[in-house]
């Protein structure tokens, strides 16, 4: 506690620590959800014969109210010292939720401070109480008390079986399963229950037998089970359960009790037989909810079972004598009761209260400490330190929420099994412990600082109104159970989660066992790890392979929509292609045909009137060669032209100039024709000549488009080659994978006879895995992937 950096601001001559908003302040969050400061009530002992004779009253501890307290530092205490340098004050104020005076019956403190968290727990809702304080301050007395003076476990006890009523569940049949969950126990185990439940209480009966002979120390419940020395409930009726709510609902009340010494967690209802008690674990279920693993649970029926319990428990709690208590707790115990609320042969619901006697904060000096008390005091201070520093934390995350994370709750086995509390999960309250010794007053001051942080946290209370899921539940081997038909899926992830865990026996304090344990332990661990190491290379390479798998498939089908989006490209250019090409064999089509027409139009000549006209044309030359033959004959002259001939030879001057003349005239239509037909013939020509040249366009850009077509389907068949060579990768890689899982199944099933040879084989073969592509042998595909379609 010494370390705890949990100072508040000082102020003036007096310093107050107590917080400004009123301590029983509630605001409503989302849900139905409210928020509500912790509790904190401080509880004040009277003081004992010895320490008035000791003249330990001096006014420190001042009751101002029924909130407030005045501590007034004692002459020769560190803190009137520190104040008469100047460094500090020597007065300091608190406030707390409540404060009970010397005189505050054990009934009175109960209907107080626990029966509302009774009633949240008997509705099915979790709750914690802890009692801080120094040694010897009167925790134990709270929390316990004495047969005369039952504190208030026994009053939430019997408050519980006032609810039960005669609604007891005999079955046993249903027990708490980590720290959520209920087991369905099969008639062999709820045998093994029933005898390991009579086997303690029965060794419990011998204890109480012993101790009333030697009236050393009173049980704190009558061993009749009855509740004449409890008045918890001064209203009985408050606890009972209500018959038409309970809807023929039966109760199951399970108990455990342990204790954590030197940061192990022992059972104190485990009987030992030798001297080494064995340790329990404490594991989370993955969900913050951390449980003691194998703790025993027993199923109570009465209040004269929870006594014995009670009575075997604390005969095993670690106490020792210490200068300042006889009988001094150094260990932090803890009493749990789980309700279990069964309907229709089933776990409705399961609510959890926890009772927790914290060891005392205390100075070694001031205890007289050496060797294992020394060890204890280290221990105690420590584990207080961090439950310090996890409220401190949690403060100071809800007042900043950039600090949200940061908790540490997992510093110590305490705080893991009190995270659930802090974290919404159930309600928790503290009681403080003081005595008004001056000797202890400078411890006592650390605790009410302490308190004061503690009393700034905010905690969620679940809406009152909304009913807690329906625990999930397992059957004899722990695995989940179906319900309905379906296997429930809290109960398997609490199961897997459970197998994750680590082992935390290592964290335990080793330094307390002997050397050939500590062996052991060393060898034990070292399987493990070597087991672990190839449970993690066989998962490593089933999930390498996984990976390989999935990423092939993907590559396939992207690889195949590729080719199906080049396919559908090529068949539309094709058809954009072929549409071209029509387009301009129509246009050409068109074209002559236009031309044609024009041509027609220009040239167009009767056909009668052009067979007359040769027929008359042929009559002139038949003519022409007549007169011509007839000239040569006649005349007996060189031939000469024959119009020219014939005129020159005509008997009759004019006759025959006439018709020379028209002859003359006839030939140069003649010739007229015979030019225009050229004409046209050479612009049919020239017509020809430019539809060729379209044609030959046409036929480029068609080539054009080939080219391009031949390049895809180029690039297409380059795309599909690759791919191939991608399989073919693939191939050999899934045949490397298989040899190796050969040989590790193989290295597996020869490592207990050979474990040096095997671990270097496996190291080998994590280097292969570490660098597979260096791999030799071929490997072959585990799916066959589509072909592509070209
Ligand atoms: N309110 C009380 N009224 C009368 N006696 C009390 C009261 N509180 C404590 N005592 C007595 O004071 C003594 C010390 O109390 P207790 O053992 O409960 O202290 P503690 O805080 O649990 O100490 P430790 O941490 O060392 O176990 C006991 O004899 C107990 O009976």
């Amino acid at each position: 506690m010494e370390n705890m950096n949990l100072e508040p601001v000082d102020m003036d001559l007096t310093c107050d620590f107590s917080v400004s908003s009123p301590p029983f302040q509630q605001s409503a969050v989302s849900g139905g959800a409210e928020q509500q400061m912790m509790q904190i009530h401080l509880r004040v002992r009277p003081f004992s014969k010895e320490e008035l004779a000791a003249n330990e009253d001096q006014d420190c501890v001042v009751i101002e109210d029924d909130q407030t307290v005045t501590l007034n530092a004692p002459k020769g205490s560190a803190n009137m010292k520190s104040s008469e340098k100047g460094v500090g004050f020597s007065i300091h104020k608190f406030s707390f939720s409540k404060v009970y005076g010397p005189q505050t019956t054990q009934s009175e403190l109960f209907r107080d401070t626990v029966r509302s968290q009774v009633l949240d727990f008997l509705e099915g809702k979790n709750a914690l109480i802890f009692s801080y304080g120094v040694t010897n301050a009167g925790k134990t007395f709270t929390i316990q008390g004495t047969q005369k003076d039952p504190g208030i476990l026994p009053r939430v006890l019997e408050a519980t079986f006032e609810h039960i009523g005669g609604h007891q569940y005999e079955g046993m049949d249903l027990k708490p399963f980590m720290r959520n969950g209920a087991q369905r126990l099969d008639p062999d185990q709820v045998k093994q229950e029933r005898a390991a439940r009579s086997a303690i209480l029965a060794s419990s009966r011998e204890e109480c037998d012993h101790q009333r002979a030697s009236s050393s120390s009173e049980p704190l419940i009558s061993s009749d089970g009855g509740s004449s020395s409890l008045s918890s409930s001064d209203d009985p009726s408050v606890f009972s359960s209500n018959p038409a709510d309970a809807a023929g609902d039966q109760f199951a009340l399970w108990v455990a009790f342990f204790e954590i010494y030197n940061e192990c967690v022992y059972d104190l209802l485990q009987p030992s037989l030798s001297r080494k008690r064995s340790t329990l674990r404490v594991c989370d279920d993955g969900a913050g909810n951390a449980h003691v693993k194998d703790l025993r649970w027993v199923n109570i029926q009465n209040l004269s079972e929870a006594n014995k319990l009670l009575q075997t428990g604390n005969k095993n709690r670690s106490a020792a004598a210490t200068k300042l208590n006889e009988s001094s707790s150094r260990s932090h115990s803890i009493f749990t009761l789980k309700l279990l609320t069964i309907g229709e042969q089933t776990v409705k619901r399961i609510s959890e209260f926890s009772l927790c006697d914290l060891a005392g904060s205390e100075r070694c000096n001031k205890t007289k400490t050496f060797g294992d008390r020394l060890k204890e005091a280290r221990s105690i201070n420590n584990s207080l330190l961090i439950l310090g520093k996890c409220i401190s934390a949690l403060r100071n995350s809800q007042t900043d929420r950039t600090k949200v994370g940061c908790i540490p709750f997992r510093e110590s086995k305490l705080t893991k099994l009190f995270q659930a509390f802090f974290c919404g999960k159930g309600r928790a309250s503290m009681i403080v412990n003081i005595n008004q010794c001056a000797s202890t007053y400078d411890e006592t001051l650390h605790v009410m600082k302490f308190s004061a942080v503690a009393k700034q946290v905010v905690q969620v209370i679940p809406d009152k109104r909304v009913e807690p899921p329906a625990p999930f539940l397992v059957g004899r081997d722990g695995k989940p159970l179906l319900r309905n038909g379906v296997m429930d899926n809290q109960a398997l992830e609490s199961y897997l989660s459970e197998d994750e865990l680590l082992d935390e026996e290592d964290e335990a304090d080793m330094s307390l066992l002997p050397t050939n344990e500590l062996l052991n332990i060393i060898e034990n661990l070292q399987t493990k790890l070597l087991a672990e190491r190839r449970k993690n290379l066989v998962k490593e390479m089933e999930i390498r392979k996984e990976m390989g798998d999935a990423m092939l498939q993907q590559f396939f089908e992207s690889e195949e929509l590729r080719l199906r989006q080049i396919e559908e490209v090529k068949e539309m250019e094709a058809e954009k292609l072929e549409k071209t090409f029509e387009m301009f064999r129509e246009a050409v089509k068109e074209h002559a045909y236009q031309c044609a027409m024009n041509d027609l139009e220009d040239d167009y000549v009767p056909l009668d009137e052009f067979t007359a006209e040769q027929e008359e044309a042929e009559a002139l030359r038949r003519k022409v060669s007549e007169l011509e033959d007839l000239l040569s004959s006649n005349r007996g002259a060189a031939p000469v032209p024959a119009v020219e001939k014939w005129c020159q030879t005509e008997p009759s001057p004019e006759a025959a100039d006439d018709r020379c003349k028209r002859l003359y005239q006839e030939k140069c239509v003649l010739e007229r024709a015979c030019e225009d037909k050229q004409q046209l013939v050479l612009s049919l020509e020239k017509r020809l000549i430019d539809l060729s040249q379209t044609l030959e366009d046409v036929r480029d850009s068609f080539l054009v488009k080939s080219d391009e077509v031949e390049a895809l389907q180029r690039e297409a068949a380059q795309q599909s080659k690759s791919m191939e060579d991608v399989l073919r990768q693939s191939a050999e890689k899934d045949k490397e994978i298989a040899s190796l899982t050969t040989q590790i199944e193989k290295l597996s099933q020869s490592l207990p006879e050979q474990p040096k040879a095997k671990r270097g084989l496996l190291a080998n073969i994590k280097m292969a895995v570490a660098s597979p592509r260096k791999g030799t042998p071929s490997r072959s595909l585990r799916k066959t992937p589509k072909t592509p379609q070209k």
